[in-house]
């Protein structure tokens, strides 16, 4: 389960510190697959990254006992002047992984980066970036998937493979979905979280908490 306690999150400004989470305290429970709602600028990313571990509470506390994935895509988290597997070595590293070289040839194969998988992370393209850091995440097996409105990359074919791969993980997965498009939310979640004004109501009902938010 993930429990969030008193967990409030600001920004500095120059106004002063900006709030953008106050107080959050709920439960997901596991076997849920959770859209967050919100309007533009409710915080729904900031929550996202606070899950992923990638951000920090400015207050409060979250507990875990989840494998919780980066946001799936994030390109920003890597090395830009490490090589792909090098890259990928690291991030085994931090989640405590010795044996890395399976994990390696299948983000290799994936990513379908050839020969650049041995280049510096640093002089991808931005469609190479996102392929590679769609494969880094399929490499692992998360318990939570979190996906901030991105469900795949690249091309139609690419983007195939992906929702594949995806299906395949939620087989023993749940996901944490950003998505304003109402249809995916729909077809992907079983509960939500509504942020409104810095505060968060967990629904057990997406049609509910759809409701909710469309008459905020
Ligand atoms: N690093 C930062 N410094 C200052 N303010 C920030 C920072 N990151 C986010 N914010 C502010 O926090 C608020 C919430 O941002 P966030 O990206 O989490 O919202 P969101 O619900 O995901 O929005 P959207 O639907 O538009 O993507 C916004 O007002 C944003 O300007």
């Amino acid at each position: 389960m993930i429990r969030l306690e008193h967990v409030s999150k600001y920004y500095p400004t120059r106004f002063g510190p900006k709030y953008v989470l106050k107080n959050l305290t709920f439960s997901v429970p596991d076997d849920r697959d959770v859209a967050i709602l919100g309007v533009n600028g409710a915080g729904k990313s900031t929550l996202i990254r606070l899950l992923g571990g990638i951000d920090f509470p400015s207050h409060g506390k979250i507990h875990s006992d989840r494998f919780i994935s980066w946001p799936l895509a994030l390109a920003s988290g890597f090395q830009n002047s490490m090589s792909g597997r090098e890259n990928v070595r690291f991030v085994c590293r931090i989640h405590g992984i010795e044996k890395t070289k399976e994990i390696e040839e299948f983000v290799k194969e994936f990513s379908e980066l050839g020969k650049s998988f041995e280049l510096p992370v640093g002089s991808y393209s931005s469609g190479m970036k996102s392929k590679y850091s769609f494969a880094v995440s399929m490499g692992f097996d998360f318990d939570t998937y979190l996906l901030d409105e991105i469900m795949a990359v690249g091309d139609a074919s690419f983007k195939r493979k992906c929702s594949k791969a995806l299906a395949d993980k939620r087989a023993s997965a749940n996901i944490i979905l950003v998505s304003h498009n109402e249809g995916t939310i729909k077809e992907h979640c079983n509960a939500a979280i509504l942020l409104a004004y810095g505060r968060a109501e967990f629904y057990e009902s997406i049609d509910r908490a759809l409701f909710r938010y469309q008459n905020l």
